[in-house]
């Protein structure tokens, strides 16, 4: 791997949580407002039933309303729990609002039962959070590989969708071997499609 591109990208990682922390109450409403019609009014979302999601944290676009009306839709909602044993991996588990502990992030998640455990394969819609993107539906994340080592084990069918803030779009990502580029992002300005998968 590339020292140069790491620490590029350590850098950026850097930035973005820097701006991100300084982002306003009422921006971070209102984005998370427009982008919940986004996502609700996503065309491809009455012909997929199953759904990775996420627990927001830290300024990050607020998902519990949309998590919620997914679930109300009737769609089977699934969100990562981090695995504390294997470093970077983390699996995905049914969403129970009433039925999420805080994990060591600081970040809500369901309950780890084994009944309850996603077959990752088979998710058909994927939101992952992230930092910042670029145009070219490049990721950067939080820096743990988690999302990179889940995306492989993901069906190529599957649509992979970045939720950020307008301001987490960036002229250019560098990227390295491993990671894993979006299908689309959804931000309170523009719905960006960078696959036609459908
Ligand atoms: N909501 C949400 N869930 C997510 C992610 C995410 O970005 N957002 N992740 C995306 O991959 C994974 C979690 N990755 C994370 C990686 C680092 C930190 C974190 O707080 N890092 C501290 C430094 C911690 C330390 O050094 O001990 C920090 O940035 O201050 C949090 C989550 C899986 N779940
Ligand atoms: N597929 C992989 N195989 C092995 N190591 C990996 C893989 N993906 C990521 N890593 C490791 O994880 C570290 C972080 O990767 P990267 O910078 O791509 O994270 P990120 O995309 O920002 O984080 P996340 O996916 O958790 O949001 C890398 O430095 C690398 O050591």
């Amino acid at each position: 791997m590339s020292d140069f591109i790491k620490d590029q990208r350590a850098q950026l990682r850097s930035l973005m949580k820097q701006k991100r922390h300084e982002l306003d109450t009422y921006s971070l409403y209102s984005s998370s407002s427009v982008i919940f019609n986004t996502i609700a009014s996503h065309p491809f979302l009455s012909q997929k039933r199953i759904i990775g999601s996420y627990s927001s944290f830290k300024n990050e676009i607020d998902m519990q309303n949309i998590n919620a009306h997914l679930k109300a839709l009737g769609h089977e909602v699934y969100l990562p729990v981090i695995n504390s044993k294997i470093k970077g991996h983390m699996d995905f588990y049914s969403y129970d609002e009433h039925n999420l502990v805080v994990n060591s992030f600081g970040i809500k998640e369901p309950a780890a039962l084994t009944q309850n455990k996603a077959d990752t394969a088979k998710l058909e819609i994927l939101l992952v959070p992230m930092l910042a993107f670029d145009l070219k539906g490049n990721r950067l994340g939080m820096g743990g590989g988690y999302y990179d080592r889940m995306l492989k084990r993901v069906s190529s069918d599957c649509l992979v969708i970045g939720i950020a803030h307008e301001f987490q779009k960036l002229q250019y990502i560098p990227v390295q071997s491993w990671d894993m580029p979006l299908d689309e992002a959804i931000t309170e300005k523009e719905h960006y499609i960078f696959i036609k998968k459908y």
